[in-house]
């Protein structure tokens, strides 16, 4: 019995029967949307695959379209966003770790806990559609199993579910608001960490983050300006950047988008369009007509400097280690004064003597956690300390290949302080550099904090967590 007195149910067997040698087996019939669901879900755990990627591809193969669709996409992302959250519901409804469940039998419980709590598709229907998907893709060994835990589910809402289960807000804050809004508490934590509050910001900052994120474009500067790019595809000027425009929800597939196909805009979330930006803004006295960046991929920031270069007369080279992802800055790219280099940024053989350089580095993405749904249940706190090291490497290296009085910028995807302040700080010390107030370079933007740097977020922009600081070498 568990502590609501309701009888746990028994964990399946993780040995199955055989199957049956005789006697004819209906499949059960599932249907196309939950079905595609259950397979990304499935290839997320299995293959490491990334559920924005896998949807939209067998939804094509599979030609699920209109209100399937939709229900597929909301099903996938919300139950590989609310992972952890279901988890500790299912946990709670078996009597054994979690671990020891099969995890196929898993993937579709999580499937079923997600409509029961965050969907208002009826219980029947969550019950029963997740039970076929256990008896066609684990046997019908489990389908008691899954049934009994998807009914004690059923027996509270999400509400009631966390009022059992999360921490005592007083007593531990970041707990109560990580299981709150389903994110890792490492994750919560470091949020709190970058925040400076363990209280109503952090609530807000990781509300914000379980939230879908608006689609940004940044219109192409020179060629279509964000007026312009607004009325056609019926979005909204951003509030902050020059060129940006953000898209209502719902406003369909952006690539769709007729100056996105004719290459006069791209998507790319508005704070990455103020960390370009602002690496362009920084004053030089002397010479500005050689810039870097120094890991390009895919070409979001390479092709906005490269626009603006074009405006003012300088040169981009860019540097992407990945070749796959060079060419897509060689895409990104066409038509800019833009030459892609294939190679390590930390021994590019550059000629060194660059009047900018951008250093967008290779981090966690715990600031855009928002737009990969899997992503913050994949991410580990050991591989921040990986990157550290790298972001470092490849600062350093920025900083020589630029000209005395140059400017770098240190650009990262990430609120987490080692990833941040952390590495800038100590690389600025190392090399005497110039921490220059880069609140400056971001016009407009209010809550800014203290400086020097520039920490974006989602709860207070509207911009993924981006993190930018401006360095000017002695
Ligand atoms: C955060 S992404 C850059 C995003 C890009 N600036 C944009 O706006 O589209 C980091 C990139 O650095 C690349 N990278 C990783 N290690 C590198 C290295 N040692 N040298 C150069 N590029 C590297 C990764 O392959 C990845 O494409």
């Amino acid at each position: 019995m568990n502590e609501r007195g309701q009888r746990r149910p028994a964990r399946p067997q993780r040995s199955r029967p055989a199957p049956r040698k005789s006697g004819p087996r209906r499949p059960p019939e599932i249907d196309a949307a939950r079905q595609v669901a259950f397979d990304v879900l499935r290839a997320v755990r299995e293959k490491d695959a990334y559920a924005n990627l896998m949807l939209p591809q067998l939804l094509r193969e599979r030609r699920v379209t209109g209100r399937d669709a939709a229900l597929a996409t909301e099903l996938t992302y919300g139950a590989a966003r609310a992972q952890g959250l279901l988890d500790a519901v299912i946990a709670a409804c078996v009597d054994r770790p979690l671990e020891k469940t099969d995890p196929v039998v898993l993937d579709a419980l999580r499937l079923g806990a997600y409509q029961l709590l965050r969907t208002r598709i009826p219980e029947h229907a969550a019950v029963g559609s997740t039970v076929d998907l256990v008896r066609a893709e684990a046997g019908s060994w489990a389908t008691g199993f899954a049934n009994a835990i998807l009914r004690t589910v059923s027996t509270k809402d999400e509400a009631q579910w966390l009022d059992e289960l999360a921490p005592d807000e007083e007593k531990d804050s970041i707990g109560a608001y990580a299981l709150r809004t389903a994110h890792p508490r490492w994750v919560a934590r470091s949020f709190a960490e970058a925040l400076g509050d363990k209280g109503a910001d952090l609530k807000a900052a990781l509300e914000a983050d379980d939230e879908r994120p608006e689609v940004h474009l940044v219109a192409r500067p020179g060629e279509i300006s964000a007026d312009e790019l607004a009325a056609i595809t019926g979005g909204d000027p951003a509030p902050y950047s020059p060129y940006g425009v953000r898209l209502p929800a719902g406003a369909g597939d952006p690539a769709d988008a007729e100056p996105v196909r004719e290459r006069l805009a791209a998507v790319q979330d508005e704070g990455s369009q103020l960390c370009a930006v602002a690496a362009t803004k920084a004053p030089l006295s002397g010479s500005d007509e050689r810039w870097l960046d120094l890991c390009a991929g895919p070409g979001g920031k390479a092709a906005l400097l490269g626009a603006l270069a074009k405006i003012s007369g300088a040169r981009v080279d860019a540097v992407e280690k990945a070749p796959h992802r060079a060419r897509l800055v060689e895409n990104a790219t066409t038509g800019l004064p833009v030459t892609v280099h294939v190679g390590d940024g930390r021994e590019s053989g550059l000629e060194p003597g660059y009047d900018r350089v951008l250093v967008d580095a290779p981090c966690s993405g715990l600031g855009a956690l928002r737009r990969r749904p899997e992503a913050r249940w994949r991410r580990k706190p050991s591989d921040v300390a990986d990157l550290t090291k790298l972001q470092g490497e490849l600062l350093v290296a920025a900083l020589d290949l630029v000209r005395p009085g140059g400017v770098v910028a240190y650009v990262v995807c990430s609120p987490h302080l080692a990833e941040t302040e952390g590495v800038v700080g100590e690389i600025a010390r190392r090399t005497k550099s110039e921490v220059l107030d880069a609140r400056g370079f971001f016009p407009g933007v209010p809550q800014l904090g203290e400086g020097p740097y520039v920490q974006l977020w989602p709860h207070r922009h509207g911009t993924d967590a981006m993190f930018c600081a401006l360095l000017r070498k002695p």
